[in-house]
């Protein structure tokens, strides 16, 4: 099986600074994988490096086993970036930006079908947004653009979705829809990598996280112990393991320090049953 995203000693330096550093990891198709770390350890750097969105400067990153810029397929791929960005003063509705999403999709010759209008209504749906179809995205609060650009990503039935602080700034209720509509795709196998800082309802979905340390990774594995509660031993990923240099996490998440800072706290919370 391909791998959806395997990136090998990946390098990004930008502006003469190391952001990434030495960065291998493997995404199989249906993981649920959470990307944590403090605030500039590089989380959006990687995962628009992983898309291609980012130059590496050493290193490899594969899509689907092809380097991005040979990459063709990008309609397996949604992509939900941690700002909505609309080119100047275009008065986009909420509904046009949500059917960008199926232009990937949509061959030079085909017009709008009644499966796209469809996966349009039904992404609108997912997050809350039915009713707001017609509305400029510029009316939206932050928090509702964040969930427009959600739909967009769902209205392109990707095999793939990478989201990018998906959450951040979304309201309870519109987390717990969110949480419900990715427990969805989970159970059809769709692969999930998103940035985060604060889990909340998403945390029972998770079954691997990588924690990012100054572009470094310093935990790749079993997501934090509470979550394991969550799934369940077997959802968890076998493979974890901490990395040499990581230390004592400092990050915004509660619950690691454990995880991180010790070789021994996961492996040995799991054999105990703890898990
Ligand atoms: N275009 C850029 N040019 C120069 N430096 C950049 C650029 N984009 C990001 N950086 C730097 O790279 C580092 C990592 O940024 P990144 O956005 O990947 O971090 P992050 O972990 O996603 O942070 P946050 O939690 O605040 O979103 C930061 O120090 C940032 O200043």
């Amino acid at each position: 099986m391909t791998a959806a995203f395997t990136m090998t000693g990946g390098e990004v330096t930008l502006d003469g600074r190391p952001i990434l550093r030495g960065v291998d990891l493997s995404v199989e198709d249906g993981e649920f994988v959470v990307v944590l770390g403090a605030n500039g350890s590089g989380k959006s750097t990687l995962v628009r490096a992983l898309l291609g969105l980012v130059p590496l400067s050493g290193g490899s990153v594969l899509l689907y086993g092809r380097p991005p810029a040979r990459f063709r397929d990008w309609r397996r791929v949604g992509y939900v970036p941690q700002r909505l960005s609309v080119g100047g003063g275009v008065p986009a509705t909420v509904r046009e930006v949500v059917s960008s999403g199926r232009i990937a999709r949509q061959s030079r010759f085909r017009r709008t079908s009644a499966a796209d209008r469809q996966a349009v209504a039904d992404a609108l749906d997912a997050v809350g947004l039915a009713d707001r179809g017609a509305d400029p995205v510029n009316a939206l609060s932050g928090g509702q653009q964040q969930r427009v650009l959600i739909a967009r990503a769902l209205a392109g039935e990707p095999d793939v979705f990478v989201m990018d602080e998906p959450t951040a700034g979304v309201d309870a209720d519109s987390q717990r829809l969110l949480a419900g509509t990715l427990a969805e795709l989970r159970e059809r196998g769709k692969t999930v990598i998103l940035v985060a800082h604060e889990l909340g309802p998403l945390e029972p979905l998770i079954t691997r996280a990588i924690v990012l340390r100054d572009g470094r990774v310093a935990h790749d594995g079993a997501p934090p112990v509470s979550t394991m509660a969550g799934v369940g031993a077997g959802a968890a990923p076998g493979h974890e393991h901490v990395h040499p240099h990581a230390h004592a996490h400092t990050g915004p998440l509660s619950g690691w320090p454990d995880v991180i800072g010790s070789r021994s706290s996961v492996g040995e919370a799991r054999a105990a049953g703890e898990a």
